[in-house]
């Protein structure tokens, strides 16, 4: 099972890379486990083909990737606008609406993903949802200043019932701290949302940072099987 997902992870990110990257590009460079099948593909035709790319990161991980890879490091200081920014997703719904920030990136990738022409998700085909929560329990990410996280909980569990629980580290002791420095509530739902109202209302409430839920944002979505095929599902707007 596990190699079956990783296998849909490759060829979904491969395709995205293959249709959507073209020389001189700014490229937006996501984070998670996903975007590494992307970057190693960047990497392998950047050796073929002299790609010519600045690769923006999203992350520390990110970051890494870029320069492991072989490929030109950039940030929005120097190149505020990118033309292609590929990223993973924990799930996507029917309007390609997506839950991201399961491994604590969200920030900078909403950033990054409001300053490309085009942003495309990756993923293994168990994202692919009709409804967000109907395969990802885990919640919706929040960053949060960690001065204000108690009283963010309460208001977003006043606000919208659910539970938003401090996300807690699994090699240290104490909370998980962000790249921003920053901590993560997870919002555990139930049932369908109206997610722009969740969004707006999550947002208002002083002390977040961002929002795990990316709306409107992603022009396509590639999803991965195990057999190679690959699952192209673009925005209806
Ligand atoms: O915090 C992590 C990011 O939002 C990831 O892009 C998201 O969690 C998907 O990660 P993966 O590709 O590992 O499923």
């Amino acid at each position: 099972m596990a190699d079956a997902t990783e296998a849909g992870k490759m060829v979904a990110a491969r395709r995205a890379v293959d249709e959507n990257i073209k020389k001189g590009q700014v490229v937006g460079i996501g984070s998670g486990s996903t975007i590494i099948f992307a970057v190693e593909r960047i990497g392998e035709r950047n050796k073929k083909e002299a790609l010519n790319l600045t690769c923006i990161p999203t992350s520390f991980q990110a970051r890494q990737l870029i320069q492991d890879h072989g490929l030109t490091l950039g940030s929005l200081e120097t190149s505020p606008e990118i033309d292609v920014a590929i990223d993973g997703a924990d799930e996507v719904d029917d309007n390609l609406y997506l839950i991201k920030g399961g491994g604590g990136c969200l920030m900078q990738e909403k950033i990054i993903a409001s300053c490309a022409k085009s942003f495309f998700i990756i993923a293994d085909t168990r994202k692919n949802s009709k409804v967000l929560g109907t395969s990802w329990k885990k919640g919706v990410p929040i960053e949060v200043l960690p001065m204000a996280y108690r009283p963010v909980q309460l208001k977003i569990n006043q606000l919208l019932g659910g539970k938003a629980e401090l996300r807690m580290a699994s090699r240290k002791a104490g909370p998980v701290v962000t790249d921003n420095g920053n901590f993560i509530l997870d919002w555990v739902f139930d049932g369908a949302q109206d997610w722009p109202a969740v969004e707006r209302t999550i947002r208002d409430v002083p002390g977040v940072v961002e929002t795990g839920l990316f709306l409107n944002m992603a022009a396509a979505a590639y999803f991965g099987t195990a057999d190679g095929n690959v699952l192209v599902r673009t925005s209806k707007q």
